[in-house]
């Protein structure tokens, strides 16, 4: 199995990895939500989280961006322990996340939505007196880096409507513009796809690609199995909270354990004949 470094060897920074972690836990009540023993995420790679419902998926993304706390574990970002560190600062360290439902602001525009998700927009820079030449450079800078954004996911047009105004695959797009606005080393994407109709999710997983290219790792949950396949480099399935097996889309389809969890459950007995070329563009790399 891909990735299976013994504990002994893991002491140090592996520069192949850029998030680790070990022993994460997170119980609710007495009901076990997630019990990951072991969890890596290469570096520069697109690696996709899978699983069926309720399987821990979005409680994993939570707890390691700091949007919760784990009963037990550690993990490392870039070899920086994070546990006990608040999202905001998770964000600001170059890891930042989008969620399932998308959490734009419906009133402010689109360019204020980008706006206000750069670095240091509110409490880093109230040392910088507003209106001082500082803080207008900083504010031309943050415009100036929105509007390249907005433009590279075709939402230049619209940036002076309300993000309410939006469609459901129009939000989704202005999210992972707004994740790119902290200009991260690591982008964690919640059903990026849910609600997207054919003709965005397209241009969706573009972007998703040309993150990898611009050398940014990729991290993101997806129940679409022929996105899963399209891009991935790696997978990862969850079930019941726990790791269950990881490889390439093609080996994680043909594993039993994976299919009897999750892919059985969703496509019987037309899962080979229904998916892409197993492993085509991406998986095998
Ligand atoms: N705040 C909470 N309180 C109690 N139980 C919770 C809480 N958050 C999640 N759970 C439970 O933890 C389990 C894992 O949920 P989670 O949302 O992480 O699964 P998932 O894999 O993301 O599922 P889906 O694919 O449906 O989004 C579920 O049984 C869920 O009901």
């Amino acid at each position: 199995m891909p990735d299976r470094i013994p504990s002994a060897a893991r002491s140090g920074p592996d520069p192949a990895v850029i998030l680790r972690a070990e022993n994460v836990a997170r119980r609710f009540g007495g009901f076990t939500a997630v019990d990951v023993d072991h969890l890596a995420v290469r570096r520069g790679e697109i690696t996709a989280l899978i699983g069926p419902n309720g399987a821990g998926k979005s409680t994993l993304f939570n707890l390691l961006t700091g949007f919760d706390r784990p009963d037990a574990g550690r993990w490392a970002f870039d070899g920086h322990p994070l546990a006990g560190v608040p999202a905001h600062k998770v964000a600001r360290m170059g890891m930042v996340r989008t969620f399932q439902l998308t959490r734009v602001l419906a009133r402010l525009t689109v360019l204020e939505n980008m706006r206000i998700a750069a670095p240091g927009q509110l409490g880093e820079r109230l040392w910088a007196a507003p209106f001082s030449l500082a803080w207008r450079r900083g504010e031309r800078d943050n415009t100036a880096r929105a509007r390249a954004l907005l433009s590279r996911f075709l939402l230049d047009g619209k940036r002076d409507e309300p993000a309410g105004a939006l469609s459901g695959g129009q939000r989704k797009l202005l999210e992972m513009a707004r994740a790119l606005m902290a200009e991260p080393r690591m982008v964690m994407l919640d059903e990026p796809m849910a609600g997207v109709n054919p003709a965005l999710k397209q241009s969706l997983l573009g972007h998703i690609v040309s993150l990898r290219d611009d050398g940014v790792s990729v991290l993101f949950v997806e129940h679409d199995m022929d996105m899963v396949h399209e891009i991935s480099d790696h997978v990862v399935v969850m079930a019941q909270g726990r790791v269950i097996a990881e490889g390439t889309a093609r080996e994680v389809t043909q594993d039993e354990r994976v299919v009897s969890a999750y892919l059985g459950e969703r496509f019987g007995d037309d899962l080979v004949e229904t998916g892409p070329t197993p492993g085509g563009g991406s998986g095998g790399r």
